[in-house]
């Protein structure tokens, strides 16, 4: 009984890439996940570990950031080619390209402000016992971006940091946000400008740090919402990390970005009126 090696294809898949167009004040957003599999003259390396006709999955992906630079993202079709043709073209032992691309929808809220279209969702949890009734309103999933304004620095330095400051950064989280009412409202209402008040707040902070970003949205909520006691507001920091596209002889002023899944920095807290009813019920 004889073993052959049967159809086989290898690339880098899921390439979080975001790219800013940074037209003076008015950003433009593309948010795009590349996944590239390659097919060609691959037996050596399965049967033999011969790897001379491997283009590694790391260059792939290096490609996928220095055309986002080099030519833009406009549609993910003429993206897609691009990288397919470039591929099959330029290597000789890669006969076939597939390019997968997922584009996920930002609208805009701002010349350089932005909420992810999708899977937000608004949360209601009630208490009622011996003391009372509580009614506790939120969202979750709210993805938020700002592509300027955003500097973090002056932070702590121990023998383990490396991360360098920065005076320009993209900003983006998940907004997961409880609130608490002290009085019966119109739910309703009371649902739509709470959520205004904290995309309104995230929107218009030049932030030093998202923890400050958070405290500015949960006392936006209070500042207009009389009815609310207590904003409780979970934060995670959906890292943009810049792009070193310096081996490419390609400079990068904030333009491409690895959008990273994990790990993400998280920020919690509460903004509370002083003389808050107390409250030790569920969030
Ligand atoms: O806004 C931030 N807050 C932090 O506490 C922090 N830590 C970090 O590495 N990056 C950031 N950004």
């Amino acid at each position: 009984m004889g073993i052959v090696l049967g159809p086989n294809r290898y690339g880098k898949a899921e390439t979080r890439v975001v790219r800013v167009v940074r037209d003076g004040e008015r950003h433009e957003l593309r948010d795009l996940n590349v996944s590239v599999a390659l097919s060609g003259d691959l037996d050596a390396t399965h049967l033999s570990g011969d790897n001379a006709g491997v283009l590694p999955t790391d260059t792939q992906k290096n490609t996928v950031y220095a055309f986002a630079k080099e030519y833009g993202v406009d549609q993910p079709e003429d993206f897609g080619l691009r990288l397919a043709r470039h591929f099959v073209a330029t290597q000789p032992t890669i006969h076939g390209a597939r390019v997968h691309i997922e584009q996920y929808g930002w609208r805009r809220l701002g010349p350089h402000s932005f909420q992810r279209d999708g899977a937000e969702t608004r949360t209601a949890t009630v208490t009622v016992d011996g003391a009372g009734e509580w009614v506790v309103a939120g969202l979750a999933d709210l993805v938020l971006l700002n592509s300027t304004d955003s500097e973090f620095w002056g932070y702590v330095k121990d023998p383990y940091t490396t991360l360098p400051e920065t005076k320009e950064r993209v900003l983006a989280t998940a907004v997961s946000a409880r609130w608490r009412y002290s009085d019966a409202t119109d739910w309703a209402a009371s649902y739509e400008a709470a959520r205004a008040a904290l995309v309104a707040a995230f929107v218009e902070t030049y932030s030093f740090s998202l923890q400050q970003t958070l405290y500015a949205m949960g006392r936006r909520v209070l500042e207009e919402r009389p009815e609310v006691a207590e904003v409780r507001l979970a934060l995670p920091n959906k890292h943009h990390l810049l792009v070193d596209l310096s081996p490419f002889e390609l400079d990068n002023p904030n333009e491409v970005f690895v959008a990273a899944d994990r790990p993400y920095g998280l920020i919690e807290g509460a903004v509370l009126r002083s003389d808050a009813p107390s409250y030790d019920g569920a969030f």
